[in-house]
């Protein structure tokens, strides 16, 4: 394991339905590496492996060839603590359905710290700052049905619940997917204070550019269960060859600057930030004439 590296992932491969007519190779040596305190995006096309790789994380699937290590424990080891690296790793699931179990929110996100076997008080204090720090009020909402939810408040609950294990990593699948903008804008920015303020390492898989574009600090693109390429948003998004050629969307700001360059004008397209681009476009602008 690299020094600075908290996850690690060496030549992973992983086949759903080995040896059956059904046999598909989901992983084809996936190679990765976070940094402590990171933000890192995911991204490829529908099918390349994205969630088959961010299940391998917190041991929900196991390496069947290569190998994963967190905080340089590798997970094929035969006693491996599932349940400690649970808590190390907390991974939010593309659908939330799919982990809200309890009829209450409060009891839902109480349900992981009950289990490490807090004290109440404890285990209410984690409830209440996790809800808070989703944007969930705690004495409105912790008496409340999860299944009255909305879709986005739904989302919430399930980010809420793997926070209140207090994890050092959270892996998020498609963290703002059928979020209306102000929802979307809101959580992103959510976790943006998570990893900076927190300093939660943060892991997510997105098909949303503009999410890439704003959240992450550096980027892996996956294709067919194997490396594309890895590089800063600068690099990937600023590169209209590497784009092309992979067939990767760009955040809209790049679409406009590289417009703008295709029509002569000196645009600087690795200038993708919201407030760089503008500054791109306003220098091009003709001086305001009487
Ligand atoms: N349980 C399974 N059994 C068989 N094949 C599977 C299973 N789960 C996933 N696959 C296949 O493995 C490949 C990779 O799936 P995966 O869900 O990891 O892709 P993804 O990049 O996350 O896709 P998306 O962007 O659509 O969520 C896909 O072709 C998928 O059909």
């Amino acid at each position: 394991m690299s020094e600075s590296a908290i996850l690690e992932v060496n030549n992973l491969y992983h086949t759903y339905m080995e040896k059956t007519p059904l046999e598909y190779k989901a992983l084809a040596g996936i190679n990765l590496q976070v940094k402590k305190g990171e933000c890192v995006a995911v991204i490829g096309h529908t099918g390349s492996g994205k969630s088959t790789l961010i299940q391998h994380f917190n041991g929900l699937m196991r390496p069947q060839r290569g190998e994963v290590l967190v905080d340089g424990q590798n997970l094929s080891d035969p006693k491996l603590d599932v349940k400690a690296l649970r808590r190390k790793v907390g991974l939010v699931f593309q659908n939330p359905e799919d982990q809200i179990f309890e009829k209450l929110i409060g009891d839902d996100i109480a349900y992981g710290p009950l289990k490490m076997g807090l004290p109440l008080k404890e285990v209410r204090d984690r409830v209440k700052w996790a809800m808070e720090l989703v944007g969930l009020s705690f004495e409105e909402l912790k008496d409340r049905v999860t299944y009255a939810l909305s879709g986005g408040q739904k989302r919430k609950v399930a980010l809420a619940g793997v926070l209140a294990l207090k994890p050092e990593i959270l892996v998020l699948d498609e963290p703002t997917a059928g979020l209306d903008p102000f929802s979307r804008q809101e959580l992103l920015d959510r976790i943006a204070l998570l990893n900076k303020q927190e300093k939660m390492t943060v892991i997510f898989v997105s098909h949303n550019m503009e999410e890439v574009a704003y959240l992450a600090q550096r980027i892996y693109v996956l294709a067919d269960g194997k490396n594309l390429i890895d590089g800063t948003p600068r690099e990937i998004f600023g590169n209209t060859e590497i784009l092309r050629r992979h067939h990767i969307a760009a955040p809209q700001t790049v679409e406009i600057l590289a417009h703008l360059k295709q029509r002569g004008y000196s645009v600087d397209l690795k200038a993708f930030e919201r407030e760089s681009a503008a500054k791109e476009i306003v220098s091009i602008l003709q001086p305001f004439r009487r």
